[in-house]
């Protein structure tokens, strides 16, 4: 499988905030998307993720199947956690199971691997910022998608969060998956760099 954008460009409230964006992943290795604040990277992983439509360039996914568009072979996890309040922990990791393609026994499992299984019962409209968090990222083991669409994940969480997190992910990629990610954090994976807006004074690839 194989995840290509060419000469991508993205306007924004009538600005343009990039063009001439292209990159390629392949199967089992990840993207990490850099760049200061306002520099495009939620943009282009919401463009991916099929929200925003590109002004110019394409994207493809190859190695799938043909009929299926991206958005629905990708995981997008945002800046919002769509999370319903009313419904306990377990109950709303369901029914996202439920919506892209998962199961109650996935969503169980998914639970467990995020370490919220003894919230699994509460509602989860107590939970803190970062346990609302582990549970929005707790959806990309839920349902298997080959793409993973990751806005700032490790924003709020823990040590042990941050640690099962990068555990979900190399196994995602030993098991031939993709990731993107934007982040302004050194993560403990192997990557290459997107680099969007202007790099910092001295920084590398
Ligand atoms: N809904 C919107 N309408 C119009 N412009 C927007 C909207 N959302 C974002 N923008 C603009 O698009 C540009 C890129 O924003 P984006 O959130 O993609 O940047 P970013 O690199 O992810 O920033 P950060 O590091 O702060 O998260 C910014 O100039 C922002 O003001």
């Amino acid at each position: 499988m194989r995840l290509r954008g060419r000469d991508l460009a993205c306007v924004r409230g009538g600005r343009e905030v990039f063009s001439g964006v292209s990159f390629g992943i392949e199967a089992g290795s990840l993207i990490k998307l850099r760049g200061p604040n306002g520099a495009g990277k939620s943009s282009l992983l919401r463009l991916v993720a099929g929200l925003l439509r590109p002004s110019a360039g394409d994207l493809d996914l190859d190695g799938g199947p043909e009929d299926v568009p991206i958005a629905e072979q990708a995981h997008y996890v945002g800046h919002l956690d769509t999370l319903k309040p009313a419904l306990t922990v377990l109950e709303n990791l369901g029914f996202w199971a439920d919506m892209l393609g998962g199961t109650r026994a996935t969503a169980g499992a998914a639970l467990e691997r995020a370490g919220l299984a003894p919230l699994a019962d509460f509602p989860a409209g107590i939970l803190s910022a970062g346990q609302r968090r582990r549970l929005a990222l707790a959806r990309l083991a839920a349902a298997p998608r080959p793409l993973w669409l990751l806005d700032e994940p490790t924003t709020a969480i823990d040590a042990a969060a941050r640690d099962r997190l990068f555990v979900l992910i190399h196994d995602h990629l030993d098991a031939g998956g993709l990731v993107m990610i934007a982040t302004h954090d050194d993560l403990p994976v192997e990557g290459q760099t997107l680099q969007l807006g202007a790099a910092p004074p001295g920084a590398g690839a």
